[in-house]
């Protein structure tokens, strides 16, 4: 049976945590949970719980661009792992406070000129966000209104549901117009002088197809929201025009807005995942969990079978003198547009 696999995949995970539930639609309290700001390492991840409705937030929180980190890493997992443990939550939306980068892939830095001892740590903390995410019981909902390049698309891919910002005018809830704000998703890996790695790539085929993947990874091409939609890399766009919150989460957001997201693509965005996330919770868990092992299965046995030679790859790969050049190169030039605006 493919239950216990998910479970000793992921080592917490049990079905009689499954009771069906409904989620309260106009109960959005959560929101408040981003515009915490905490400087303790906690909060890396912002994370809230409701469970009357069942859904929980986990937010990551790592300005300026969430890239990925040891630490954020490991933040993601261990806030992951505490929502998994409790019976009542069967959604997850996983966001970003940042609100135009979902997030920027890989830390960079933590590829140049890297430390012997954190460098494999740090792949496999990668490796151990990728399992928690595409092998969790709960139904996650990528609520992507920013950037999410590399493994910022890995995180994505690795949810059950895709929902992107499609750009517009840039304006705020408080109606004050902002620089417009088109996100763009993909596996960029070449254009940094490196590959996808395997498990990364063969994500991408199984969400896009093989072809479109072949050449996307080629290419290292970033798709803007509507090729992103029309490639199948996201399930849905949303733009102010598209998208009309039902009356009752509107309520919701009036009564928690202006204070928590400022930012209309963050609110709109988020609103769908949260109707996304009611949908997943009205189909039975137990049926829904066996049906994410038929497709998921047997790509997270092989990954993590062969997570040793791939952690034994990627190091000796990163530190090759080329591949060092291409990433100096590709942060100075980051760094230079960064401060050029
Ligand atoms: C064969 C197998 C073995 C090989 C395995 C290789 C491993 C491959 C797996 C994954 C690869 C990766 O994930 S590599 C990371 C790829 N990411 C990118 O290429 C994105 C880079 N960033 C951007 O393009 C842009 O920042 C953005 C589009 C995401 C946002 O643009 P925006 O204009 O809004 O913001 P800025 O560019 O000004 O950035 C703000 C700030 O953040 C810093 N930043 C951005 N991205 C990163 C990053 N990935 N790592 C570290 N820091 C990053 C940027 O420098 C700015 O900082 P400063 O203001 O301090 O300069």
């Amino acid at each position: 049976m493919a239950a216990p696999l998910l479970s000793s995949l992921c080592c917490r995970h049990s079905l009689r945590h499954c009771s069906p539930r409904r989620f309260a639609r106009n109960d959005l309290s959560f929101f408040r949970s981003l515009s915490t700001s905490i400087s303790s390492e906690k909060s890396l991840v912002l994370s809230h719980v409701n469970e009357d409705a069942g859904v929980a937030i986990l937010a990551m929180n790592r300005p300026p661009a969430n890239s990925l980190s040891l630490e954020l890493n490991e933040a993601i997992c261990t806030s992951l792992k505490e929502i998994d443990t409790n019976p009542k939550i069967q959604s997850v939306i996983l966001a970003s406070t940042n609100p135009t980068i979902f997030s920027a892939g890989l830390d960079v830095t933590e590829l140049i000129s890297p430390d012997d001892q954190r460098l494999p740590k740090f792949w496999n903390s990668l490796q151990q966000v990728y399992i928690d995410l595409y092998g969790s019981r709960l139904a996650i909902i990528a609520a992507i209104q920013g950037h999410a390049p590399a493994a910022g698309c890995m995180l994505a891919m690795a949810c059950d549901y895709r929902i992107m910002y499609g750009g517009g005018e840039g304006s705020t809830v408080d109606g004050r117009k902002r620089k417009s704000h088109i996100p763009t998703i993909g596996l960029n890996e070449t254009q940094l002088g490196i590959a996808a790695p395997p498990w990364m790539g063969q994500l991408l085929v199984r969400t896009i197809g093989f072809r479109p993947a072949e050449r996307a990874l080629a290419l290292g091409t970033l798709f803007p929201p509507m090729e992103a939609l029309i490639e199948g890399l996201v399930d849905d766009v949303i733009t102010e025009e598209s998208f009309s919150p039902s009356a009752d989460t509107i309520h919701a957001l009036e009564k928690l807005l202006p204070d928590p997201i400022r930012n209309q693509a963050l609110s709109l965005v988020m609103q769908k995942a949260f109707q996304e996330a009611e949908l997943y919770a009205k189909i039975s868990p137990q049926a829904r969990v066996a049906s994410k092992l038929v497709t998921r299965s047997e790509s997270l046995k092989d990954m993590i079978a062969s997570r040793e030679a791939d952690t034994e790859y990627f190091c000796s790969f990163i530190c090759q003198d080329t591949v060092q050049k291409n990433l100096k190169k590709y942060v100075e030039a980051l760094k230079k547009k960064s401060k050029s605006k």
